[in-house]
């Protein structure tokens, strides 16, 4: 990537964990990303973020890394039916992508586990494979989001799960309320 001038991952404010230092040196990565410096250090003081970048600038791993950290300095671990992190994002593309990227990070942290949740298949297996793997990081488009939080008479209850919620990524937000008529937010 062109565009990784903002220093060598180790510059940051605070340490990242050595396992994701491991895959970033796996993945080739040596330098930050622009959205990646201003972002990272803000997630991970715990800070509300809003990031408007091109495509292709990096902006998955800005959230990705800083998630995992989050959940890993949590003083109450995570039990497996407990979300602390929930990425909604419009496509079912994007949501691919995402999961795809956090999996190879979260192959050194066994303890967590993401589920995709997106449509295009029966919600039915989305609720089972839930119940029997549990999930601390979901990927989800918002369709099948809210079929999945109506799902209690299936034995699933979304609601409870989130409440342990710490981090929630809007991933191409504009796009999302572009398409959007069900939510009452406006930009
Ligand atoms: N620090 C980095 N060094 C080198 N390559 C990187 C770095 N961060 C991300 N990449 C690579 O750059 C590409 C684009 O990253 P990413 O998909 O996160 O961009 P994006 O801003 O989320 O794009 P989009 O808007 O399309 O979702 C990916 O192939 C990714 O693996």
């Amino acid at each position: 990537m062109e565009n990784t001038t903002e220093g060598k991952w180790d510059s940051l404010p605070v340490k990242l964990h050595d396992s994701i230092m491991q895959t970033l040196d796996e993945l080739g990565f040596t330098h930050m990303t622009p959205v990646q410096s201003a972002c990272i250090p803000l997630f991970m003081r715990n800070k509300d973020v809003a990031a408007e970048a091109v495509t292709g600038s990096g902006k998955t791993l800005a959230f990705v890394i800083p998630i995992i950290e989050i959940l890993l300095k949590r003083e109450d671990k995570l039990k497996k039916m407990q979300v602390g992190a929930l990425i909604v994002t419009p496509t079912r593309e994007l949501a691919l992508q995402i999961s795809e990227v956090m999996g190879q990070f979260l192959k050194k942290f066994p303890q967590f586990r993401q589920i995709l949740l997106i449509g295009g298949s029966n919600p039915i297996e989305d609720v089972e494979k839930f119940k029997e793997q549990g999930a601390n990081i979901l990927i989800a488009t918002p369709g099948r989001l809210e079929d999945m939080f109506r799902r209690k008479a299936d034995g699933l209850d979304l609601t409870l799960s989130v409440k342990h919620l710490e981090v929630l990524v809007l991933d191409e937000a504009d796009l999302a309320c572009d398409n959007c008529c069900k939510c009452n937010i406006y930009m």
